[in-house]
Order: structure tokens, then C-alpha cells, then sequence
């Protein structure tokens, strides 16, 4: 793995406010292909803001203010002009709470194809190729005519990566996938998440540090910083290596106390 990232997705400068509430201050980060990065720290130290704001997500909340730039293969996607609807079928998110739509296996996956009217020559053999992707084809193949819900939970989780991929990403940003999940489910999702890597990049926000040392090539390790007069904590990026370099030679006094456990 080359020392930096090769870059398919940046972050400069970023800083975002909720109303007049600054919650993440100057946060550089780059993203490498394929490769996965973890974003850990402590509980509302940004770590949801900034995975949200990778793919405009963070347009959807109307107090949210984005200052700084994300770059997508060099290309701003805040600039004007852009389509934000595109930015996230090309920087697909999946969410910490499993959420398949009310419809059927098959129509979770063939829907954001649909309604984003890509070219799909084949849809049948489109929807078995994502569901394959996300290790579910095997258990799905005899009935994806029924409900996405009639899946267990981390069977739900496989769907919805199965849906994010239906359009083509070539990023998937993970807000803590495998929190609600118990830990065969998890490490299902984990040992995709390695195969998906041949051909994705990911970024996992996790509060599970054992998961970030399993799946994650990098490590951004983030805290918050009380202001001085009003007491509001604003995150901020500590440290940003390779895991093993966080978890086992941390730079940053921070880093080592939430590693270990003293704090955070
Ligand atoms: N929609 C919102 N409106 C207002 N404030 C928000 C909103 N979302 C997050 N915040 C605030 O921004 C800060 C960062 O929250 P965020 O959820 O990004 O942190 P986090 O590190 O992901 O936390 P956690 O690990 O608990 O999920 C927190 O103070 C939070 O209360």
C-alpha cells in the first residue's frame, strides 16, 4: 500500500456548523482507492458530520453549513452545478440502522437504478451480480419476490449494500454498520467489506475498535475541543496513518489515551 493515499476522495479544509454551532473544525483528510478508512473517536466528536458531508448528505440537514472543499476524483462536489442526487449515486452511503424499502428483495436493489434511469441491458441478471457482491445471493435466490423486511437483521444490512451498489459507486461510506448487529452478522459484514475493497473504497465510521483494527487499511482518530467560552465541543482530526500505526505507535498523546481506554 503506497505511504499516501491515492486520492479518490478529499477532504480540505472542512468545517461544518449546525446553526451557529461549530461542530468540526479544519479537517484535511484524504481517502485512498481502494482502500478502507476508519473514522473513530469519541461519542460527537464529527465523525457522522464528516462521513455526511463526503456525499452531501449534510445538504438534507437545514441547519448544516459546509465550509472548505470535498473533492471526488478532483472535482468539488459542493461547486455549483453539481447534482447532488448523482454525488450520492456515485459515493453510496449505508446507514447504521438497516433500512431496505417496504418492497421486495429484487425491487430494494432495482429501484435506485430505476429512478435514476441507468442503463441496465439485463435487470434480473444486474440484481443477482449486486446481490452476489454483497454475499446474499445464496440466501435470496429462491425468493426475492418477498419483503426486503423478511430478512434478519444482518441479512437487511447485506441488502442495503446490495442496493447502494446497484448504482454503480465507486465509494461506499458506512456509518456504523454492524452496531446493531450481533457478532456473526458483523462478521459477515466485516469479511465483505474486505472483498468489497477489491473494487470499492470505503469509509467506515465505527465505534468498535477491534473493527477498525480488523478491516481498516488507515485510521483518522478524531476528539472534540471544549470552547473556552461557551463550552461547545467542536470535533477535530488528531491523527490520520495506517492502523497499525495508530493502534500500536500512536503520535498523539490523544490517541494512545482513547486507544487504551483512559478516556473517551
Ligand atoms: N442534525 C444536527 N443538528 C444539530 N446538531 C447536530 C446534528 N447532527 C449532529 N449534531 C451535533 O454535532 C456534533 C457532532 O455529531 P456527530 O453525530 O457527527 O458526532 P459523532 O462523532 O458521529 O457521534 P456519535 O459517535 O455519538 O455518533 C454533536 O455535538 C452533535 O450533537
Amino acid at each position: 500500500m503506497p505511504k499516501d493515499p491515492v486520492p479518490v476522495l478529499a477532504a480540505h479544509d472542512l468545517n461544518v456548523y449546525y446553526g451557529s454551532f461549530h461542530a468540526v473544525s479544519d479537517v484535511d483528510l484524504d481517502f485512498g482507492r481502494n482502500e478502507i478508512t476508519a473514522l473513530i473517536g469519541p461519542s460527537g466528536c464529527g465523525k457522522s458530520t464528516v462521513l455526511r458531508c463526503l456525499n452531501r448528505m449534510n445538504d438534507l440537514v437545514s441547519s448544516a453549513r459546509v465550509e472548505g472543499s470535498v473533492t471526488y476524483h478532483d472535482q468539488d462536489i459542493y461547486a455549483r452545478g453539481v447534482d447532488p442526487i448523482e454525488v450520492r449515486r456515485r459515493i453510496g452511503m449505508v446507514f447504521q440502522l438497516a433500512n431496505p424499502f417496504p418492497k421486495s428483495i429484487y425491487d430494494n436493489v432495482a429501484y435506485g437504478p430505476r429512478v435514476t434511469g441507468m442503463k441496465v441491458p439485463d435487470m434480473d441478471d444486474h440484481v443477482e451480480q449486486c446481490l452476489r457482491q454483497a454475499a446474499l445471493w445464496d440466501e435470496v435466490k429462491d425468493k426475492l419476490k418477498e419483503s426486503g423486511y423478511s430478512l434478519s437483521g444482518g441479512q437487511q444490512q447485506r441488502l442495503c449494500i446490495a442496493r447502494t451498489i446497484a448504482t454503480q459507486p465507486d465509494v461506499i461510506l458506512m456509518d456504523e454498520p454492524c452496531s446493531a448487529l450481533d457478532p456473526i452478522a458483523t462478521a459477515a459484514i466485516e469479511d465483505l467489506m474486505l472483498e468489497l475493497r477489491e473494487e470499492y473504497t470505503i469509509i467506515i465510521v465505527t465505534h468498535n475498535m477491534q473493527e477498525a483494527a480488523r478491516v481498516a487499511d488507515r485510521t483518522a482518530f478524531f476528539t472534540a475541543r471544549p470552547d473556552e467560552t461557551t463550552g461547545n465541543r467542536t470535533g477535530l482530526l488528531v491523527e490520520y496513518g495506517f492502523t497499525s500505526q495508530i493502534f500500536e505507535h500512536p503520535n498523539d498523546p490523544r490517541t494512545e489515551g482513547y486507544i487504551s481506554g483512559q478516556f473517551g
